[in-house]
């Protein structure tokens, strides 16, 4: 290893995005190298990093901007972003940084969307879609938050997303959000940054550049701040108010879903193939078992669960999804909810989140978001029996809106497939088990207690 791989490798698996959590980190190496910016000795010097992680036999990808400035020139407000200090491509020592707290360099990957080739021959290309207007001079402001990527925000126009963890091939939030350009549901696509990597056949997408969305409030704080209020003892008409909002949810989630499945490709799931799903979520399963042991105790009844719907009367129709639908992929400006982020589950290999799956996965990763957002509140307050049964009730109401806003908008009524959706729930809450154990772990009860709750509901008596 070279220096700086030393450096990446002790603060790699410290950043809130590296997706292979509790798992040692082996090997370190940087793959390629794309010089972005050289100001001369003076510095600051942009590159783009991509590495490659091992952990336990597997390999992954990681993409970082590396900002590099001569010693003790960083300014104080980057200190914090400091990687170390070290020489760089054997040139002379610098200190090395995270660039994506760095408006001074992040402005700039903005305007080269708008250099007068922008694709060109070079291993990096900026791509604009056609007709995409580009405002540019707006620093790159970095948003802050529980990110699996790392969104830079250009003024009040732009958000340029770049992808952490690369996979080869197009990645499916950019595939999703342009097929569905134009829909008033999702934040207009501009452009996107690919660039050709070893190994890889097709252009991998390192970023994508989209539209952003103003005065807009994430699902997750408009649910939250609800689920709380109520519980400050709010009045029932706040609460309604709420549900409102999550009927239309289900109904611009249905639209979405129609207007996926008539953009790609569509099709439908034979016996066989529910039952190897039913498969996949076993084994889902027993490998979150594994690493959760508290999961043990309710593994019988979920299993149970996924054999019945290895036996649903098929064939199961699928399409395109959102993938990892919960209430912080949407926002709610004033013109109605906005979708976000179809990128799918950020540990799931890209072939599996390309796969076409049943529309219900998303309304199951929904309903999941209702229960957490009123489990969430509950942490603070064990043993509150009153207080646990509102924020229940809360959950229920929400969840039923959410379906019934979902039917009336065209999907299929979940209420009419409830051994599916039961099963896609399990299979969502046992993801998100292993998600918290190994992101956040003071979290871990919020999947925990549902599983448990929803495996009580359905012992007889
Ligand atoms: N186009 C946009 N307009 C406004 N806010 C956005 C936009 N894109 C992302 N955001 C904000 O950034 C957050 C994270 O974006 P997301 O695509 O979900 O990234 P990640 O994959 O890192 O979770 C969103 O919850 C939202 O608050
Ligand atoms: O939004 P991401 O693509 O980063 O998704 C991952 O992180 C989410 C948390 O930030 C996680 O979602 C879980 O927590 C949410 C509240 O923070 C809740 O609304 C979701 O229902 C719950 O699944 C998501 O699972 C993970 O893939």
């Amino acid at each position: 290893m070279c220096e700086l791989e030393e450096l990446l490798a002790v603060w790699l698996p410290r950043q809130r995005w590296f997706s292979g959590k509790g798992i040692p980190l082996r090997r370190l190496r940087i793959l390629s190298r794309h010089q972005l910016l050289s100001a001369g000795p003076e510095g600051p010097d942009l590159d783009l990093l991509v590495l490659e992680a091992g952990q336990r036999g597997t390999t992954s990808r990681y993409q970082i901007m590396l900002g590099s400035r001569p010693p003790r020139t960083l300014p104080a407000h980057l200190a914090r972003t400091a990687i170390g200090v070290c020489q760089v491509f054997g040139g002379r020592p610098q200190v090395v940084y995270d660039a994506a707290h760095d408006e001074e360099l992040t402005a700039l990957l903005l305007e080269r969307f708008t250099d007068t080739e922008p694709g060109g021959r070079s291993e990096v290309r900026f791509r604009t879609l056609p007709g995409a207007r580009l405002r540019t001079g707006a620093p790159g402001r970095l948003l802050t938050g529980e990110q699996s990527n790392t969104s830079l925000v250009f003024g009040r126009d732009h958000v340029l997303k770049t992808f952490r963890r690369l996979w080869p091939g197009p990645n499916p939030d950019l595939e999703l959000n342009t097929a569905l350009s134009g829909s008033p549901y999702v934040a207009e696509p501009c452009g996107w940054i690919e660039a050709d990597l070893p190994g890889s056949p097709t252009p991998t997408t390192l970023a994508m550049l989209q539209t952003f969305v103003p005065e807009a409030t994430d699902g997750w704080v408009m649910a939250t701040a609800n689920v709380r209020s109520l519980l400050a003892g709010a009045t029932r008409e706040r609460e309604a108010a709420f549900a409102e909002e999550a009927a239309l949810l289900g109904r611009t989630t249905a639209e979405v879903h129609r207007s996926l499945s008539q953009t790609l490709p569509t099709d439908v799931l034979s016996l066989d193939e529910i039952s190897d799903l039913a498969e996949a979520m076993v084994e889902r399963l027993a490998m979150a078992t594994a690493e959760v042991p508290e999961l043990a105790e309710h593994a019988q009844s979920v299993m149970s669960a996924y054999s019945d719907f290895s036996q649903v009367d098929g064939p199961l129709p699928t399409q395109r999804v959102h993938g990892d639908y919960h209430l912080g992929q949407v926002i709610r400006p004033e013109r109605g909810w906005v979708l976000l982020d179809f990128e799918g589950e950020p540990t799931m290999p890209v072939q599996d989140r390309r796969r076409l799956s049943n529309p219900l996965r998303d309304v199951a990763g929904m309903l999941r978001s209702f229960d957490y957002a009123a489990g969430y509140l509950l942490i603070d307050h064990p043993g509150e029996p009153d207080l646990e049964r509102s924020a229940r009730v809360w959950a229920r109401h929400n969840r039923e809106a959410f379906c019934r806003g979902y039917a009336d908008g065209g999907g299929i009524d979940p209420d009419k497939h409830l051994v599916a959706l039961r099963a896609f729930e399990f299979d969502k809450a046992v993801y998100e088990v292993l998600y918290e154990a190994r992101n956040r772990p003071n979290w871990l009860r919020v999947p925990l207690d549902s599983i448990a709750s929803a495996v009580a509901a359905s012992v007889p008596g």
